[in-house]
């Protein structure tokens, strides 16, 4: 299997759907049901954080929205856990700053896809060089559902980024809403990754149909 072009990961981070069994009000499975007959473009589950599952009820769980992915043709993201990634033969992993390098990981899933967090215009370079997919970069917007997340600074890194001629694709997040979407791409980001404006929401798919509106993508 050889690596996703540039150009496809960019189309697959348009609208990038988060999720945990703690961050839904419905059950997770009818969450992402919804979010991706709403059309989100690729999707992750990230386990963490308070009441999160572990072990084999995490595994249980992941399969479970995995099946749902491959229905929709959707790409599947585990977030830290490279062992569950592996084993659920995800489609890829999302990694912060506190885990493995991003070196370290590419070794292990091969041609998968591998996105990092980024919080600088070092880690996004740092990144890039270690052949991340793409770079998460955020708080963009004030965030409740991450509570270590890092200063919220807009799309500054966004465009400073850009200005810098680094071309890596980009997914802004952090209090990402229908309403406040359209600065990262204007910053040039690539997409944007939301986890409480669709599973928090009490019409998960009416909430993702908005936010590809203001997108400005067809469903
Ligand atoms: C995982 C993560 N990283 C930076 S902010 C955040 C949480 C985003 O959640 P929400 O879309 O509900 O603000
Ligand atoms: C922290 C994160 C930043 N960006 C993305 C896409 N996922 C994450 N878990
Ligand atoms: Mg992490």
């Amino acid at each position: 299997m050889e690596r996703y072009s540039a150009e496809k990961i960019k189309q697959l981070l348009k609208l990038y759907f988060i999720m945990g069994s703690n961050n839904s009000k419905l059950s997770p499975e009818e969450v992402l049901t919804q979010a991706l007959k709403g059309g989100i473009t690729i999707f992750q589950y990230r386990e963490k954080g308070e009441n999160a599952l572990s072990g084999k009820e995490k595994m249980e769980l992941g399969k479970r929205l995995q099946q749902l992915c491959k229905e929709f043709s959707v790409p599947f993201i585990v977030n830290d856990d490279i062992d569950l990634a592996l084993e659920l033969d995800a489609d890829g992993v999302h990694i912060g700053q506190d885990d493995e390098t991003a070196e370290a990981v590419r070794a292990k899933i091969g041609a998968k896809i591998l996105g990092v967090s980024a919080h600088s215009l070092e880690e996004v370079e740092l990144a890039v060089r270690a052949g991340a997919d793409y770079v998460g970069i955020g708080p963009i917007y004030h965030t409740n559902t991450k509570k270590d997340a890092k200063e919220v600074r807009g799309t500054a890194l966004i465009t400073d980024v850009r200005r810098q001629d680094v071309t890596i694709p980009i997914v802004g997040i952090g209090g990402i809403t229908a309403a406040n979407a359209a600065p990262v791409f204007h910053a040039g980001g690539d997409g944007v990754a939301v986890i409480s404006e669709i599973s928090g929401a009490n019409q998960p798919y009416a909430n993702t149909q908005s936010l590809l509106n203001a997108l400005n993508i067809e469903a």
